[in-house]
């Protein structure tokens, strides 16, 4: 099977198609690989996992079509084994996350890793960190953050669990009161985790002090089993993630001491006086984390699907344009290009994006830990909710784009399209539900524009708020104008300050109607999403422009990146033409010339485009498509994944001799 391959390997046996298609590239696909991986030594690190781990036989895919139990117990083999090679590799936290972007079917230790261990470092004292996260790193204690209920999921100041403090025992007595309380959701909670840090309300002498993060053991450490007071289970089976033991939570007058509240910005001290350092949302940074790892998840489900959708259209070929003629390539087809070159364009707009929060979070928490400065908190948390909920939105669609570019082969189990949109999709829910997200950023940019309006200082991603528009003119003239960087950055700068003037007067003129502001709210809250969404592409867009201007890059790749950025930032444009019209962005005319201009560039785009899912650089393992491999042997590969069917053991299966043939006996005696 050609997953079990090197794709550097497959040259002789590729595709004849495909192979064209990698003749027409007009880059080097390595250097735009080591510039995606970060630089040469990266690729190289990547390329040694890879080999280590791939061809590891507990971590190689298998159908993921088995049982409940069989999924989770593989998983667990597979984290299992995972672990075992970072200790034995020693290996570090950019390796590990190398790894698990290799391995990224499965994730059975995922909120461990990408939840639990980040809330320790980031709101436990040195002191916590010292004791808890060495014993996390070896799997000595495996946790989970435990934050949503069966009640509440997104409105966490209706969290019903109470952590109260007792000063005469120096405890915690944490508590389920209600049936809506129990937690629900969680990851890891149900069979794996041994410990939770679980968000819950902290009461003192009767008096609420609010949501806190506290450690509680969940399992014994010698055989694993329930502590007195603990009951957990799983939630039962969910659209994707199987493999993942979300699970619920009851806790009945459990104790822990004073020092297991997370308390890097708020103590209780010993009498039970209650302190903290800051803002309030401090507490919410461990989201914002996960909200930033979005943006990266959401560029892996789509640069993986677009990868496996490109090659498989370019070895495909159904049709002829003209009647006679040879069949074609489905890639021909300008449809088909525009399927998939919007999902490649997004890729890497998605990738620059990630990048790009990823750094801001690292600069902010930094300020936080180092300074207690938390000046920048409110920008990092606007950007991060509306980057993930674009991101995790785009992704979800575009992946079903792709699923569906591949006719019906792409409905197929083992075109692995189906389960990368499934798990893929979660994430619009998981870690703040997008269009409560995009409210959130609305809400900072509606306090950002109101200080615009009073001549106020902005931060960088909301300056565009402070600039005068009122003499802005659209200044496409033709249909090479609108690949400018600066011309399409600026229509779509303007398109969101207007987005975001509308949804303020909306707001405003509620008000002065008399609204009481939760009702002015919630009846300007179309436009409000409509703006967070407006900013959130302009950001994106300009993101891109801006990053490729400061890339260290040879002139073809960024000619070829160039070219996408433009595609892509005018995609958006005809997609939301509406808006763009209404805000006097562009015409009615320049509207056409831009159509024009972003159908031409498929046709510019179209010899680079298998090349450009090539430096993604994904493993045929990490793939697991028999649609997308690198050789493009896309009939082989299925009929031989066919033939490994459960169905096709044996020519003649138990059932038949179970229910057909008696059926067929006893008909046949009425005769
Ligand atoms: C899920 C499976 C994933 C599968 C991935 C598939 C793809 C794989 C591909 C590649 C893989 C690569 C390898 C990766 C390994 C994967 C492992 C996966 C495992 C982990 C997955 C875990 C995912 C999910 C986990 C969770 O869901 S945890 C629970 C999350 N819960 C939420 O997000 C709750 C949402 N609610 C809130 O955030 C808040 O309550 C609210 C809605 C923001 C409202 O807040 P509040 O009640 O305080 O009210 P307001 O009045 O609105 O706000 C008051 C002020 O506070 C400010 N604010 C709010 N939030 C924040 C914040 N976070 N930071 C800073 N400030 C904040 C707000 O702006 C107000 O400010 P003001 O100045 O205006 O007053
Ligand atoms: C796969 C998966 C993994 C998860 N893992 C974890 C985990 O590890 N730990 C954990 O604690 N939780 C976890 N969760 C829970 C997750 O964080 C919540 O489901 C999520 O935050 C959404 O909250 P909710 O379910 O209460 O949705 P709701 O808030 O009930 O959303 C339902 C609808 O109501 C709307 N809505 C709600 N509030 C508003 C509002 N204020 N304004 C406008 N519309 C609103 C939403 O837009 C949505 O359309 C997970 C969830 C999933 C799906």
């Amino acid at each position: 099977m050609a997953y079990t391959k090197e794709p550097d390997q497959l040259s002789i046996k590729t595709n004849v198609d495909l192979l064209k298609e990698r003749q027409t590239a007009t880059f080097d696909v390595a250097s735009l690989t080591q510039i995606l991986d970060g630089g040469k030594a990266k690729t190289r690190r990547r390329k040694q996992l890879e080999s280590l781990v791939l061809s590891d036989p507990t971590l190689n895919p298998l159908d993921r079509s088995v049982d409940r139990l069989e999924l989770y117990d593989r998983s667990l083999r597979k984290a299992a084994r995972v672990y075992e090679l970072k200790v034995k590799h020693n290996w570090s936290p950019e390796d590990m996350k190398m790894v698990l972007r290799m391995l990224n079917d499965e994730h059975a230790l995922g909120v461990h890793e990408v939840m639990f261990i980040p809330c320790i470092e980031r709101l436990g004292t040195a002191a916590q960190r010292a004791k808890w996260l060495p014993r996390a790193h070896t799997l000595e204690i495996i946790g989970t953050y435990a934050q949503t209920e069966l009640g509440h999921g997104t409105n966490l100041a209706g969290l019903e669990t109470t952590a109260t403090y007792e000063p005469s025992s120096g405890q915690f007595i944490l508590n389920t009161p209600t049936l809506s309380a129990m937690k629900w959701w969680p990851g890891n909670l149900a069979k794996t985790a041994n410990h939770a840090l679980v968000l819950a309300q902290l009461w003192i002498a009767g008096k609420k002090f609010g949501m806190q993060a506290f450690m509680v053991q969940l399992r014994s450490l010698e055989d694993h089993t329930l502590l007195p007071g603990i009951e957990t289970g799983d939630i039962g089976p969910k659209m994707g993630v199987p493999y993942t033991d979300n699970g619920y939570l009851i806790l009945k007058n459990v104790r822990i001491p004073r020092d297991h509240m997370l308390a890097g910005f708020a103590k209780v001290s010993a009498d039970g006086q209650f302190s903290k350092v800051g803002s309030d949302q401090v507490n919410y940074l461990t989201m914002v984390y996960v909200r930033a790892k979005i943006v990266d998840w959401a560029f892996n489900g789509v640069s993986e699907a677009v990868t496996i959708a490109t090659r498989y259209s370019a070895a495909r070929r159904q049709g002829s344009m003209k009647p006679g003629d040879p069949e074609v390539q489905i890639m021909d087809y300008m449809t088909q290009q525009y399927k998939l070159f919007p999902a490649l364009a997004a890729a890497y707009a998605l990738f620059f994006a990630k990048e790009q929060i990823m750094k801001e979070y690292v600069r902010v928490t930094k300020e936080i830990q180092e300074d207690s400065n938390f000046k920048s908190l409110p920008e990092l948390h606007s950007q991060a909710a509306c980057l993930k909920s674009f991101s995790s939105d785009s992704s979800s669609h575009l992946i079903e784009v792709c699923r569906r570019a591949c006719g019906g082969h792409g409905y197929l189990i083992s075109a692995n399209l189906s389960t990368i949109g499934v798990d893929n999709v979660s994430v619009v829910t998981a870690e703040g539900e997008n269009t409560v997200m995009f409210l959130q950023t609305a809400r900072y940019l509606m306090k950002s524009f109101a200080k615009s309006t009073m001549g106020q200082p902005l931060p960088a991603t909301v300056q565009y708020l402070s600039r005068d528009w009122s003499s802005y003119e659209c200044p496409v003239r033709s249909e090479r104008d609108c690949l400018n960087h600066n011309v399409i950055s600026d229509i779509h700068l303007k398109r969101a300050s207007y987005l975001v003037k509308r949804a303020a007067d909306h707001l405003q003129r509620r008000l002065s109607a008399g609204d009481p502001q939760h009702v002015a709210w919630n009846r300007a809250s179309i436009d409000l999403v409509t703006a967070a969404v407006g900013h959130a592409q302009a950001f994106v867009v300009c993101n891109f422009c801006t990053s490729l201007s400061q890339l260290d890059a040879d002139t073809q790749i960024l000619e070829v990146l160039s070219t996408l950025c433009s595609f892509y930032g005018l995609h958006l444009i005809i997609k939301h033409s509406g808006e763009f019209l209404e805000a006097g962005s562009i015409s009615g005319n320049q509207l056409e010339l831009i159509r024009r201009q972003e159908q031409a560039l498929l046709a510019v785009i179209r010899p680079n485009a298998v090349a450009l899912c090539d430096a993604f650089d994904y493993h045929d393992v990490t793939l697991n498509s028999a649609l997308g491999g690198y050789d493009g042997n896309v009939y082989e590969e299925l009929y031989g994944r066919a033939k490994q069917c459960v169905l096709n053991k044996t020519e003649v299966l138990p059932s038949y001799y179970k229910h057909i043939q008696p059926l067929q006996r006893r008909l046949k005696a009425r005769l």
